[in-house]
């Protein structure tokens, strides 16, 4: 009888045992995600573009899945309801960004606004980059500016329109945004050889790398100090770069004074900074370090986009045309494109979403980072987590969009589908609080540019290339630019 007793209590324990280990298996429920293995975890999973590969990966794992990189835990967020729960549901969340080495060392130990932990220091500087840098007021004062940069710009293809030859439209193109984005942020331009030998686009160019390339200190913090890939030592070279390049940009604003109406983005911050009415601690290393933000936030990303827009407008000339079309009769053959043109053509802005829907530039965006433990459609997102949002996965969803690898701007048509980050199947600028505070400058930039390249130009490829044999292979970086330089020849088509 005492024997029968003893065994009930061992069943009763071993049973209350496994209801709330099985309990708190359920409550710590992870996302499904592939078999990884010891130590690297997926790391190896990873290739020359991981945007594909997570998407490729997530096809069979679902859109919230749980993968781990080193000893970093990350969530990969691959349809539009699971990235509205996570950018917009749970937002405050995951509103922060991971510890990066690359910011570390390049953007003054993470001061700069991108990268920035969620925290008090970026809620200010974002409310004043929002308010100061990026108002309407402040993107409507360069318009002269960029106005003046397109018309050299076009000047400068008449030449090559002239001789019928082939123009690598994406470095003409990358030297224009980065024209205009010096002369926003500086006020004026500077000659490449002023930051270092390579000049401005591939230093910019080369930041971007460093900050996407999976850097093993990021993944393994102990081996950080080995710096096995070498990225420590460039990272820290590149930043020299900058410090040197930008005190000299400070010194000339300290020597120059007052500029009068047009302030750039220097001048502004300068006055905030020696104003001391700033709330938060606000000296150089700030300065420089949101000085670094516009300039790569605004360089890359807008002319990656023109270059994809144009590749896919060449790829289509039956879309072409109708952009054409519509250019004559808003604008007419007499003159060039101007801003206030901009919202009456709606079939631009169909083929902008379309190709931002193919092509989202910043495919992960920029890592979100769980502030917190919480639980997300069910399953539990560890404290600490990377939340990588594959919007490029999302624009391909079958479940958001038919014929999702079709290049038709004409699924636009009636819809309200736009990119201000309101509709989660399609997300170029990211939404909720970290979304990209430079929406309206880029958007801007970017259709002023195409509609003034289609509008000034026919353009032909090379060597009578079929459209369809257009190469569209990508180059990943945290700005994804085409793997191949885009070629085409133009010819002017104005009537003065
Ligand atoms: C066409 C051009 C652009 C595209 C496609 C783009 C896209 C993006 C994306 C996808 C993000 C990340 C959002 C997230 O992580 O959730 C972002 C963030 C950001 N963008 Fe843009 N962007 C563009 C232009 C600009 C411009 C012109 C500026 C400023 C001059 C700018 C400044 C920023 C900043 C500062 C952030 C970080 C915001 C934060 O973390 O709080 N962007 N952008």
């Amino acid at each position: 009888m005492e024997l029968g007793w003893f065994w009930l209590t061992v069943m009763v324990v071993v049973a209350g045992s496994l209801v709330s280990l099985a309990r708190r298996k359920k409550m710590k429920r992870l996302p499904p995600g592939p078999k990884g293995v010891p130590i690297l975890g997926h790391l190896h999973m990873l290739g020359k573009n991981p945007h594909q590969d997570l998407h490729r990966i997530a096809k069979d794992h679902g859109p919230i899945m749980y993968m781990q990189f080193g000893f970093v835990p990350n969530i990969v967020v691959s349809s539009p309801e699971a990235a509205e729960l996570f950018l917009k549901t749970h937002d405050l969340v995951f509103a922060s960004r991971p510890p990066h080495q690359a910011a570390k060392y390049i953007s003054w130990d993470q001061r700069n606004l991108s990268f920035g932990a969620y925290g008090p220091y970026w809620r200010n500087m974002r409310k004043l980059c929002t308010l100061e840098l990026l108002s309407t007021l402040k993107i409507n004062s360069f318009q002269p500016m960029r106005r003046e940069e397109l018309r050299l710009f076009v000047e400068s293809l008449k030449g090559a329109a002239g001789e019928r030859v082939a123009v690598d439209l994406s470095d003409k193109v990358a030297s224009l945004t980065a024209e205009m984005s010096c002369r926003m942020v500086f006020g004026k331009k500077y000659d490449d050889q002023d930051i270092d030998e390579r000049g401005f686009k591939k230093v910019i160019q080369e930041g971007m790398k460093l900050a996407a390339v999976p850097n093993l200190g990021d993944y393994f913090p102990f081996l950080g100090v080995l710096d096995l890939q070498g990225l420590t030592r460039k990272m820290k070279a590149l930043a020299k770069v900058f410090d040197d390049f930008f005190e000299k940009v400070i010194e000339d604003h300290v020597g120059a004074g007052d500029h009068g109406e047009t302030k750039d983005i220097v001048d502004t911050m300068m006055s905030i900074m020696q104003s001391g009415e700033c709330e938060f601690q606000f000296d150089r290393r700030h300065v420089k370090a949101i000085m670094l933000d516009m300039l790569a936030a605004s360089m890359d990303t807008a002319a990656a986009s023109v270059d994809w827009i144009l590749s896919e407008l060449l790829r289509n000339p039956a879309v072409m045309e109708k952009v054409k079309k519509e250019l004559e009769q808003v604008v007419g053959l007499k003159r060039m494109v101007e801003e206030s043109d901009l919202d009456r053509l709606e079939y631009l802005n169909m083929v902008v979403k379309e190709t931002y829907r193919l092509h989202p530039v910043a495919p992960l965006l920029i890592p979100h980072y769980a502030r917190e433990e919480s639980t997300v459609d069910g399953y539990n997102i560890p404290k600490e987590s990377r939340i990588i949002v594959n919007t490029y996965a999302i624009g391909r969803d079958p479940n958001a969009w038919t014929d999702p690898e079709k290049f038709l701007p004409e699924r636009f048509v009636g819809s309200d589908i736009d990119v201000r980050g309101q509709h989660f199947q399609l997300l170029p600028f990211g939404s909720g609080r970290r979304g990209c505070p430079g929406i309206q400058l880029g958007l801007i930039q970017v259709r002023l540019i195409v509609s003034q390249l289609v509008h000034c130009f026919d353009w032909q490829l090379p060597n009578d290339m079929p459209p369809k044999e257009l190469n569209m292979d990508e180059d990943f970086s945290l700005v994804v630019t085409r793997a191949n330089p885009l070629m085409a020849i133009p010819s002017f088509r104005l009537q003065n």
